[in-house]
């Protein structure tokens, strides 16, 4: 009986829910209970007792599964839980999106500094760093569909804000409004999402979250575009128009479910039994129901230290384990330099040859759709090949194309052409490069154009780097595809995969603490990064500055290597299990993914039968 683990879990799944029902059945005739489906074992590794008069009916058994599972179809109230969900994700995207494009009318018309143009982009971020270490105290005490209704209602509030401001100091307030919203949001949602799927659809649902993301980061970048011809007040329709999504998740909240999971969690069982009912469609819930109970149950006995969460988080070593995990590949996220990417990709692809200024808005609507595009890839992938090895190809490959993307850069900045005097410092140069290197002065502008060869003079080499907006180079292509690899690479699993897994890694005592804590590790490095990349890249220069992600990233492979575990096809409950063992182990599961595992009842006891145990079966 060999079959693909995906198989395994639908089958066994069904075969219990079945069970459930035999159970009852035999129950209800007052016979002694023949079969038991245990509640904390691993769906690949579940412990099925079937009693010696029953064995021979297991392969019946199985057949009728097989027919049930044909007939058991996902519940559509799945899919439209998790896309109102989403919706954060969306508003996430297009909140941190929309302010590029609105910033380039907004300096103009509100006279902007560029300390004040820093300030409202990165208002933002810390912001939303802040709320979300506040999101996990609010999930725990007012649940999670509380806590996406207060998102999208302070969304809501923060688009009017933004897009009514008469002076620069209530954008501020707007952002900061907005911030708070996406804190919330970013932790909130994924779990939520996760909550309420079934297992073999969870990875999938929570990443379409992170494709929510790019979407909402490709959307403002299309209104961006659409609006920056309208030169008067273009900026308010583009922030403004964020209200339509966040009133939409606002009332449709109003009519979906809080987690089951967070219900039973708080004793209120007879709802939870309802939603869970709800959401599992014509499946019978009672083993899920048993299972998150008896977990909830477990948990308080094993951890039930005092103190506050975090505390008992750290004191504790699976969630320990988990916390450095889920906090650590929130961090090598950002540190794989996205937001660089995601926020000065149109001044990289402006070295690739398309010098037009006004199509520079639209330019990073071709990065962010490339986002998208391949998170879109994530979602199909996630599934298939799993968390850990899509994962870890991801971030190779984000390693690779960052050091063919600063190779390009060096290659562009080594093999200037000499330009003579005359030519003109705006592209395109109909005359021919003659005499001298363009270089940009850091003294006195970075963004003009000055004249003189980088190499010959200290002056100058300290004080300049290279044009890379201004001076002709032969060498953008490197960069083209470099840009373009990296986001084919990044965005299927090293973009969506940390929010996927934070959300699953954690029992319920903690999870929304360590979602918390992770998406809260996620903003603040979102901000490091964002507000120094002009600065390292003035300072290593770009390829330098590209050269580190690149290091960063190799770093987070060593670490994803050794110490992400698989959680694929596992239920919530069992994941703790995975961070029993040093954390450094972690990475030994990944043999063990494809390892057929049965229980079989043996001489009366349950015996594991795998691919090299075969013998002492009856
Ligand atoms: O997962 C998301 C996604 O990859 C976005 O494109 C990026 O802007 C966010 O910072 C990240 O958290």
């Amino acid at each position: 009986m060999s079959r693909k683990s995906s198989d395994n879990d639908y089958s066994l799944r069904s075969m219990s829910n079945l069970m459930g029902e035999r159970r009852k059945k035999v129950n209800d005739d007052g016979e002694r209970s023949l079969i038991k489906a245990p509640s904390n074992a691993s769906i690949n590794s579940q412990a099925v007792a079937v009693p010696a008069n029953e064995a021979a009916s297991t392969g019946d058994l199985e057949r009728e599964a097989r027919k049930q599972f044909q007939q058991d179809v996902t519940p559509a109230f799945v899919y439209v839980l998790a896309a109102f969900s989403a919706l954060g994700g969306f508003l996430f995207g297009y909140d941190t999106g929309v302010i590029s494009g609105a910033m380039l009318l907004l300096k103009r018309e509100m006279n902007l500094s560029a300390l004040w143009q820093e300030v409202l982009i990165s208002s933002t971020v810390a912001a939303a760093a802040l709320s979300a270490l506040a999101g996990g105290f609010l999930n725990g005490v007012f649940g999670r569909r509380v806590c996406i209704l207060l998102a999208s209602f302070i969304f809501t509030a923060g688009g009017i804000v933004l897009s009514a401001a008469p002076n620069k100091e209530v954008l501020l307030v707007g952002r900061l409004i907005v911030g708070l919203g996406l804190g919330i949001a970013s932790m909130t949602v994924p779990v939520y999402i996760a909550e309420a799927s079934p297992p073999h659809l969870r990875g999938q649902l929570v990443t379409v979250n992170t494709l929510f993301i790019t979407g909402g980061q490709f959307t403002a970048s299309i209104i961006d575009g659409a609006f920056s011809y309208l030169r008067h007040d273009g900026w308010r329709y583009m922030l403004g128009l964020s209200v339509v999504p966040a009133v939409l998740q606002f009332v449709g909240f109003l009519f979906l479910p809080e987690s089951p999971r967070w219900l039973i969690q708080k004793g209120l069982t007879q709802k939870a039994r309802r939603v869970l009912s709800q959401i599992r469609g014509n499946q019978n819930i009672d083993e899920e129901y048993d299972s998150i109970k008896n977990s909830i149950e477990e948990e308080e006995k094993d951890c039930g230290g005092a103190g506050p969460v975090i505390w008992r988080m750290l004191t504790y070593p699976p969630t320990r384990r988990a916390l450095l995990v889920g906090c650590g590949l929130q961090m090598f996220q950002q540190l794989s330099g996205i937001n660089t990417v995601m926020y000065y990709g149109a001044t990289i692809l402006q070295m690739s040859g398309v010098r037009d200024v006004k199509l520079a808005i639209w330019l990073a609507g071709v990065t962010a759709f490339t986002n998208f595009l391949f998170t879109l890839l994530g979602v199909w992938l996630v599934e298939r090949v799993g968390r850990r090895k899509l994962t870890l190809g991801s971030i190779i490959g984000t390693c690779l194309s960052l050091s063919l993307l600063a190779i390009g850069f060096l290659l562009s900045a080594h093999n200037t052409p000499l330009l003579s005097p005359s030519t003109p410092l705006t592209p395109p140069w109909s005359t021919p490069p003659a005499t001298d290197t363009c270089c940009v002065s850091r003294v006195s502008s970075t963004e003009k154009a000055a004249w003189g060869r980088c190499s010959n003079s200290t002056q100058l080499r300290v004080h300049t780097y290279w044009a890379y907006n201004y001076c002709p180079t032969s060498y953008s292509w490197v960069v083209l595809l470099g840009l373009v690899l990296y986001l084919a690479f990044f965005a299927p699993g090293m973009g969506p995969m940390p929010w996927t897994i934070n959300s699953e890694i954690y029992p319920l005592w903690a999870r929304s603490t360590g979602n918390a804590c992770s998406a809260g590790v996620n903003w603040t490095f979102n901000f490091l990064v964002s507000i120094t990349f002009l600065h390292v890249a003035q300072y290593l220069t770009y390829y330098g500055a590209f050269f580190l992600y690149s290091i960063l990233a190799l770093l987070g492979f060593f670490f994803i290597y050794g110490c992400l575990p698989e959680t694929k096809g596992r239920r919530l409950e069992e994941i703790e299990s995975l961070f029993d063992n040093q954390l450094c182990s972690c990475g030994a599961t990944d043999s063990d993914e494809d390892r057929q595992v049965e229980y079989i009842r043996v001489k009366g006891s349950n015996y594991h039968l795998s691919d090299n145990d075969a013998s002492d079966v009856e």
